[in-house]
């Protein structure tokens, strides 16, 4: 076959992955209006797929298809925009493996010799499908200028705030609860600040045992005390001329705030041990998720440091009062982690998006972020949902769209049917007027399961379409 591998963009192109491409079925595709662009291997796939705008594959199985087959297209199959259709030969779905890969990374499969219309209708609502996601499609987040991802006012509020203190050299507390990125706000004023170029070194005062602390802030010679067997540099040292990051400075024992606000009068500092005076050009940015105005009324915390450090103030906004930043955020995570699942993700499913609204986020970004990055791993099927995510799932108030009425409805639909006619699924598709092999997808896509009293399903013997095959041998579904 000589079709070229060339960008496509056209409407009707499947993308064909096979190792002995059928010269039959691609006349067959080309007289049915579509064009088969063919890839020989998964490396060629995997180009065309980032080169062009594929919206359907039909992958041809190798008959001694193996895990190492499968795992190399699992690679070019998981992006989300595709959707594939996998050919198979007879008695394959009784591979374990195989029926996983299907259920994992295909939109629906036929069965060698395929039956025309049935693969016509495959690739023609797969092709439908995925040009309906595309037109839903918004761009992948991505972390903004400031290093952060998010567009609400809030956020927008301390970007501005970012720029206006990066300018000066004035020393800055970073206010906020654990986990809403005051790190990354520090680090984005140095990157604003005319030490941009220079070290940004970040000191975890509380991860530090206090004895310690001091130590590893001025520095010390050889010899100072037990242990110390050569002269080390300080963090406050190494960050001459660039920025000095003290998180967590509500938990720095009395002794070291003394120590640290004479540094921050004076501009320089003794290693421990050592008798020299060393002149230091720090920017000092301190953050704390304690109440520092209370650790100060009750005496924890020096007042006088307290004014030294916080010349400029700003406070980060907790993960819950940020709207449509929570998706933003989750869409973030799973970009990030997607690959780390074992499966296709497509993204996160409506009662995840309201689940998360509703959380309070206690561990704000960081726990959102682990959150979702659990999920992917843990995750069943396409899309995480509320349960994958750990979060209560949201009340049976009214569905927020069209479509997830729709898709409630007929998730209940299926699912009374199912009931109705003891999980045999001949019975429930005929009463639902639609084939098997759409009750069978449907199921899977809403992650209904076959009877769990012992999966009777109807006609074990039945025919070779692509419904039957998945009747017949569909392990545990979802
Ligand atoms: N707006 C954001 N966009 C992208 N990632 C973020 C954002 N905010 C926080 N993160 C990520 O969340 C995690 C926690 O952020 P960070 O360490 O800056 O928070 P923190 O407020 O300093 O936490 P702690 O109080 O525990 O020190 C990091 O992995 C960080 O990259």
């Amino acid at each position: 076959m000589n079709t070229p591998c060339t960008p496509v963009d056209t409407e009707r192109t499947v993308l064909y992955v096979s190792n002995s491409p059928d010269q039959e079925l691609v006349e067959f595709l080309a007289a049915s209006g579509w064009q088969a662009v063919h890839a020989k291997s998964t490396a060629a796939a995997e180009r065309l797929i980032e080169r062009g705008n594929i919206k359907v594959g039909l992958v041809q199985l190798p008959d001694d298809c193996t895990s190492q087959h499968l795992s190399a297209l699992a690679s070019c199959m998981r992006r989300a925009e595709t959707n594939w259709v996998a050919q198979i030969v007879p008695g394959q779905t009784e591979n374990e493996l195989i029926s996983r890969f299907i259920l994992d990374y295909c939109f629906d499969f036929v069965t060698r010799p395929w039956l025309n219309d049935r693969l016509m209708f495959a690739l023609g609502h797969a092709h439908g499908l995925s040009s309906l996601r595309q037109t839903r499609v918004t761009p992948e987040p991505s972390l903004g200028r400031h290093g952060m991802v998010g567009q609400c006012e809030a956020m927008q509020q301390l970007y501005r705030r970012i720029d206006k203190c990066g300018v000066t050299n004035a020393p800055v507390f970073v206010a906020g609860e654990s986990g809403t990125g005051k790190e990354l706000t520090a680090r984005a004023i140095h990157e604003r600040s005319p030490r941009a170029g220079r070290a940004f070194v970040a000191i975890n005062c509380a991860a530090i045992p206090p004895s310690l602390l001091q130590a590893e802030l001025f520095g010390h010679e050889r010899g100072a005390f037990t242990g110390a067997l050569q002269r080390k540099i300080g963090r406050i040292e190494s960050a001459h001329e660039g920025t000095l990051f003290l998180d967590e400075i509500g938990d720095m024992p009395h002794e070291c705030q003394a120590v640290l606000l004479r540094f921050l009068q004076e501009g320089t500092i003794e290693r421990l041990g050592g008798n020299a005076l060393i002149h230091v050009d720090v920017r000092v940015i301190s953050a704390t998720h304690v109440d520092l105005d209370k650790a100060v009324e009750d005496g924890r915390f020096r007042s006088d440091l307290y004014h030294r450090l916080c010349v400029l103030r700003l406070v980060e906004p907790p993960l819950r009062e940020r709207g449509g930043d929570i998706k933003l955020l989750a869409n973030y995570a799973l970009s990030m982690y997607r690959q780390d699942g074992a499966r296709k993700l497509r993204g996160l499913s409506s009662d995840a998006i309201v689940a998360m609204s509703n959380y309070q986020w206690p561990g704000n970004v960081r726990e959102l972020i682990n959150c979702v990055r659990r999920a992917v791993v843990m995750s069943e099927g396409r899309f995480i949902t509320a349960s994958d995510l750990g979060l209560p799932e949201a009340d049976n108030g009214p569905a927020v769209t069209l479509a997830e009425i729709r898709s409630k409805a007929e998730k209940d639909a299926i699912e009374h049917a199912l009931q109705r006619h003891g999980y045999r699924l001949s019975e429930a598709a005929a009463e639902l007027g639609i084939s098997r092999a759409t009750l069978y997808r449907l199921m899977h896509a809403n992650r209904l399961h076959q009877d769990p009293a012992g999966g009777r399903a109807s006609n074990p013997n039945g025919g070779t379409d692509a419904g039957d095959e998945g009747q017949r041998h569909a392990p545990s579904l979802v």
